[in-house]
């Protein structure tokens, strides 16, 4: 379980008279559903709390636990535990093919090169990208993108996968396909997302409004403050 105890991140205002920009301001969530979805204004601070799910980010005070690990001083197995995939997903592509990238993520648990090999190609397979596990990442479409980086987030077997807005620069038939795998994974998923139709679909809602915690709870309710919230801003 994550658990996010009073947390503030706040970063050095551009001049050094004036204060420092407050991103997130004293948080504290139990994060225990099966899917959590995070939503508000664009440069709300969902961004921000989802980095600070997998250790990308620190806190500036306060803390975050993932099984009780802190994410700052056990980061690594941290990583390990909670995968991360970006928006886009280009950014977290590190080898140039699939199969190279999927092979990356398996190298801590598999220590043959041929059998890694065997392996993150049954990866794709499974995934329904196979046919393009050799082709370079730059020549692949923005939905097989995002597939071979959740497989490459997943070969390495987290127990969390945190998405930022997998879904926006996706078309209507990536998304209603990323949609569903995403709502097939064993794993607990916690995404942000404009796709209000799709924080609905989620076991619970957090909006984040002005990096503060707005509703938090039924996805109905929460997602009706929201709506309130943009009318009457
Ligand atoms: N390292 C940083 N230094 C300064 N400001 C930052 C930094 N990181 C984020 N911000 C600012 O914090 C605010 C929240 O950013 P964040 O990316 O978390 O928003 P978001 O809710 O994910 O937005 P969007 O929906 O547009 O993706 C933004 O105004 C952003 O410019």
């Amino acid at each position: 379980m994550i658990s996010l105890r009073d947390v503030t991140v706040s970063v050095p205002a551009p001049t050094a008279d004036a204060p420092d920009r407050v991103l997130l301001e004293r948080i504290s969530l139990e994060l225990t559903e099966s899917r959590i979805a995070v939503i508000g204004a664009n440069g709300s601070g969902k961004s921000t709390l989802l980095r600070l799910l997998n250790g990308l980010r620190a806190p500036t005070s306060g803390s975050v636990l993932v099984d009780g690990l802190d994410t700052v001083k056990d980061a690594k197995r941290v990583r390990s535990l909670v995968g991360f995939v970006f928006t886009d997903p280009l950014s977290q592509l590190l080898m140039s093919t699939p199969v190279e990238d999927v092979e990356l993520s398996l190298r801590a648990t598999v220590r043959d090169r041929k059998e890694r090999t065997r392996r993150a190609q049954e990866l794709l397979d499974s995934r329904g990208i196979g046919h393009v596990a050799n082709q370079s990442v730059y020549d692949l479409s923005g939905g097989e993108r995002q597939l071979v980086a959740l497989t490459s987030v997943l070969a390495v077997g987290p127990r969390v996968v945190v998405a930022d807005e997998p879904t926006t620069l996706l078309d209507l038939r990536n998304r209603l396909m990323l949609r569903r795998i995403l709502a097939g994974l064993t794993q607990q998923v916690i995404f942000s997302t404009h796709d209000l139709d799709l924080a609905r679909e989620a076991d619970r809602v957090i909006v984040i409004e002005y990096g503060k915690v707005l509703a938090d709870g039924d996805p109905t309710d929460a997602v009706a403050a929201y709506e309130d919230a943009m009318v009457s801003s």
